[in-house]
């Protein structure tokens, strides 16, 4: 079958059978007109400016080029996204961290509100940002058993956002997402499926796309238009708040990330991962 490949580095779309050398590689099946974007920033997928600058810019391409659904994995062994980019936040540039805040601001609301259906194929570690990205799909398929996924943001001595938050309680639950963000719980796969942070648990990542298709062929017979209304409806009081509040959202990152305790928890943190 002919896929067409999209170049995200020159922004263009081109029909070849060559994967791109980009951090980020899309695919879309011209028949069923799903796109696979497939993040690929090794070693582990870490969230950083230039990255999420790409990721936004795709799934506005995507939404541009009424695709049918989106399936978003990982083409790494055996992480799915490690989250945020750490350094971004370690002695950082204020401009630079300003400039990245925004773009994670943008790109959450590009993914959480994409017009059309999409699958996290979490085929890797999730943690964090990763958990964040694989929460603002709309269905989870997760290869299990070896993988963890959750907001550990209180392991790092850092608060998760209220949107980071919100996000949470919309698929668990006030309840089970307060537990599970003040602990910084890192859920296994079976643990992620019985507390609904994940809606199905296959074991390889073969099967796991193979459902995450099939989730998205649901909606073949669905107007997309019906779609979109209910899901904007559904997740409306949810991203409301950061649309409203989008500068004193960064203000309170620029000021709590440039704290000195703050910096020496991230640098405990950093030195613990290269350990
Ligand atoms: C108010 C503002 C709040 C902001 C909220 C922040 C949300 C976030 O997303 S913060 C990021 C939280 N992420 C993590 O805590 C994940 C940390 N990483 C891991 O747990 C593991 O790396 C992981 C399980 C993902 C993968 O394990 P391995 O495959 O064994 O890889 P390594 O641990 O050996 O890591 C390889 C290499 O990558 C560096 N690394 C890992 N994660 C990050 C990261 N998030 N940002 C930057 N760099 C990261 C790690 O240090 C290693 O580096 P080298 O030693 O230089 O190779």
């Amino acid at each position: 079958m002919l896929r067409r490949y999209i170049l995200l580095n020159t922004n263009k779309f081109v029909n070849c059978r060559h994967v791109s050398q980009s951090m980020l590689q899309s695919t879309v099946d011209e028949k069923s007109g799903i796109a696979t974007v497939t993040m690929n920033k090794p070693p582990v997928n870490s969230l950083n400016l230039e990255f999420l600058d790409e990721i936004n810019t795709q799934l506005n391409k995507l939404q541009k080029d009424k695709i049918r659904g989106m399936i978003l994995t990982s083409g790494l062994q055996k992480v799915f996204c490690a989250g945020l980019d750490i350094t971004e936040f370690y002695n950082p540039n204020p401009d630079r961290l300003a400039k990245f805040w925004t773009v994670l601001q943008d790109t959450w609301l590009s993914l959480y509100m994409a017009s059309f259906p999409t699958v996290a194929v979490i085929n890797g570690h999730s943690p964090a940002g990763g958990c964040l990205f694989a929460m603002s799909c709309d269905y989870r398929v997760m290869v299990g058993p070896k993988y963890t996924i959750g907001l550990n943001e209180t392991k790092l001595g850092i608060v998760a956002p209220k949107w980071f938050q919100d996000t949470m309680v919309a698929v668990i639950g006030q309840r089970k997402a307060e537990v599970s963000l003040t602990t910084g719980k890192m859920y296994t796969t079976d643990e992620a499926l019985q507390v609904g942070l994940i809606d199905e648990s296959l074991p390889d990542a073969d099967s796991a796309l193979k459902k995450g298709t099939q989730f998205l062929n649901n909606f073949q017979r669905i107007s997309p238009w019906a779609f979109k209304m209910t899901k904007d409806i559904s997740r409306q009081p949810t991203v409301q708040w950061l649309i409203d509040n989008k500068q004193k959202d960064l203000d309170f990152v620029l000021k709590f990330m440039q704290s000195p305790d703050v910096q020496k928890s991230l640098g405990l943190y950093l030195q613990s991962l290269k350990k």
